[in-house]
């Protein structure tokens, strides 16, 4: 086993139906065999109950193999008047191990800053979920040349609020916006530096931490690419967006991450 477990996460974004749960689960039980790659599922929160129950009454079919679930998002607040929105403990309650934080449409479309995703990162601690932390630069801040400044500042407002050994108990997902949907993944050569950027930077606080904190790749990831992205060291595996919404491709993606 690798020092760091794969994993595929898949997040159908607003996608998917408790159909496509069962027929990943179908899946599962035939073609994936041991613990070398973590699967996650990240429904919309409506599934997440669905899910839930496939993974409770096929715990013997998947025979070992670690499948977990995951939510796309939840409030920075624990309770109260906030329509809409739903709690680190209510997710916990309904059976969430992962949370994805900061993700670019949630940036971008639903005005989350780096404050408020690093508020949403120490809720889902508190409430005993590891955050999946996605950062990414646009493509015009990669044209300037300004990619590691954006993701630096990205992290840098989640460590300076939480600290750096939060990061003991946290995923990190580098999803550059321009290869987010949009068919033009990075290369294996473009990710790998900014992993290492990554794990580099978390490196000059904790080595500990720079070197198991697992820090996956998302942004067009298909089974075409997926095996020279996770072939790269300081490639963990993938958030998978488009291509976890088709079972076959996403089942493939994991076993791709299993002899990466
Ligand atoms: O969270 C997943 C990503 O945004 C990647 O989406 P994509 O695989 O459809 O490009």
């Amino acid at each position: 086993m690798a020092l760091r477990r794969p994993m595929v996460a898949g997040n159908w974004k607003m996608n998917g139906s408790a159909q496509l749960a069962q027929e990943l689960f179908k899946k599962f039980a035939t073609k994936l065999h041991n613990d070398s790659v973590e699967v996650v599922l990240c429904p919309p929160a409506i599934y997440l109950e669905s899910v839930r129950q496939l993974l409770e009454t096929n715990r013997e079919t998947l025979n070992g193999s670690l499948v977990r679930m995951g939510a796309q998002n939840l409030s920075q607040h624990d309770f109260g008047a906030y329509t809409g929105e739903t709690s680190g403990r209510m997710l916990k309650d309904a059976g969430c191990r992962y949370v994805i934080i900061g993700h670019s449409e949630r940036r971008r479309m639903y005005g989350e800053t780096s404050n408020i995703v690093a508020e949403k990162f120490a809720a889902a601690q508190k409430h005993g979920l590891t955050p999946i932390l996605c950062v990414g630069e646009s493509g015009p801040a990669r044209e300037a040349r300004r990619a590691f400044e954006v993701l630096a500042e990205e992290l840098d407002v989640v460590i300076e609020k939480n600290g750096t050994m939060a990061f003991d108990n946290a995923i990190i997902a580098y999803e550059p916006l321009w290869a987010v949907g949009t068919g033009k993944s990075a290369t294996p050569e473009q990710a790998q530096e900014v992993h290492a950027f990554i794990r580099n930077r978390l490196s000059e606080v904790s080595p500990y931490i720079g070197e198991n904190i697992r820090i996956l790749y998302g942004g067009s990831v298909t089974p075409s690419n997926a095996a020279d992205l996770f072939a790269q060291p300081d490639v963990d595996g993938g958030l998978i967006g488009g291509a976890s919404l088709n079972s076959t491709e996403f089942l493939s993606l994991c076993t791709i991450a299993m002899s990466a």
